[in-house]
C-alpha cells in the first residue's frame, strides 16, 4: 500500500509553519511499501497531529492524504475500516488501551477483529514473554505501569495484519534494554510481512535500519 501526502498543512499549525522549515508539511511525499521511515522532530511540532491525520482520526487540514490512491476525505467509511483492519496498524503515543479490560483482552480484540487473524492466540504469550510482560497479561490495563502499557500497545499493534505500522514515540516509557527488545520484535514482524513503518520521535537512534529520515 502506498501512502501519499500532498501539500498537507494542519490548521492549528498553519501560523507556526512560517517559523521553521519542514520536510513534511506542505510537501509532496510518497511513502512506498516497505520503507522504514524515521520522523524526528522537537516537541510540539506536530508528530501526533501527523499520526492522527494519517490514520484519519482528524481532518482539520488542507491538502490531501491518500492510501493506495484513495483520498481519505472522500473514501467511504466501510472501505477505510477494511483498510485499517488489513493494512494499517498504529501504536499511539497515549496507548489507547481499554483500562477496564485486561492487557490480554486488549490485545485479543485486535487479533480477532480482522476477518482473517494473522496469528493464533498463543502468539500473544510468545510476544509477551519476549517483552517481559507475561506476568501482567491478566491484569486490568488501567492498573499497569506506563512502561507495561506501552509494551501491551506494541503487542496489540503487532498481532493484527498490516502493511504499514505507524508508531508515535513508541518507546517513550521504556528503558534502553526494553526498547531494544521491543525494536527487535517490531523489526522482525515488519521484515516477515515486508511491511513499512513510520516512526516519530524526538531524537536520533540506531534501533532500526531506517531507509528514510525526515524532519517535521
Ligand atoms: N485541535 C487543536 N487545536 C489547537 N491546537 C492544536 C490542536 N491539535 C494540536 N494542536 C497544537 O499543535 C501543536 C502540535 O501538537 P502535537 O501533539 O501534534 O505535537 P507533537 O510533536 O506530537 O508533540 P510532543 O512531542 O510533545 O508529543 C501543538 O502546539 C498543539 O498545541
Amino acid at each position: 500500500m502506498q501512502i501519499i501526502l500532498s501539500k498537507v498543512i494542519p490548521t492549528p499549525l498553519r501560523d507556526k509553519m512560517q517559523q521553521r522549515e519542514s520536510e513534511i508539511w506542505n510537501k509532496e511525499l510518497v511513502f512506498e511499501p516497505g520503507q522504514w521511515v524515521k520522523i524526528k522532530a522537537p516537541s510540539g511540532t506536530g508528530k501526533t497531529t501527523l499520526v492522527h491525520i494519517l490514520y484519519k482520526l482528524r481532518h482539520d487540514y488542507s491538502g490531501k492524504v491518500q492510501w493506495n490512491g484513495k483520498d481519505l476525505t472522500s473514501c467511504p467509511a466501510a472501505e477505510l475500516a477494511v483498510m485499517r483492519q488489513s493494512s494499517i496498524s498504529v501504536i499511539f503515543q497515549d496507548m489507547r488501551l481499554f483500562s477496564n479490560l485486561t492487557a490480554r483482552e486488549n490485545i485479543e480484540l485486535n487479533r480477532i477483529l480482522p476477518v482473517h487473524p494473522r496469528y493464533a492466540v498463543e502468539k500473544i504469550d510468545e510476544m509477551a514473554a519476549r517483552l517481559q510482560v507475561s506476568h501482567i497479561l491478566d491484569q486490568r490495563a488501567g492498573l499497569c505501569s506506563y512502561g507495561e502499557q506501552q509494551r501491551i500497545a506494541i503487542i496489540r499493534a503487532l498481532i493484527q495484519p498490516f502493511q504499514w505500522l505507524i508508531m508515535d514515540e513508541p518507546f517513550s516509557h521504556l528503558d534502553e534494554e526494553n526498547t531494544r527488545k521491543a525494536a527487535a520484535l517490531i523489526a522482525e514482524e515488519c521484515t516477515l510481512r515486508k511491511a513499512g513503518f513510520l516512526l516519530t520521535d524526538l531524537d536520533e537512534d540506531d534501533y532500526f535500519a531506517y531507509t528514510r529520515y525526515l524532519g517535521l
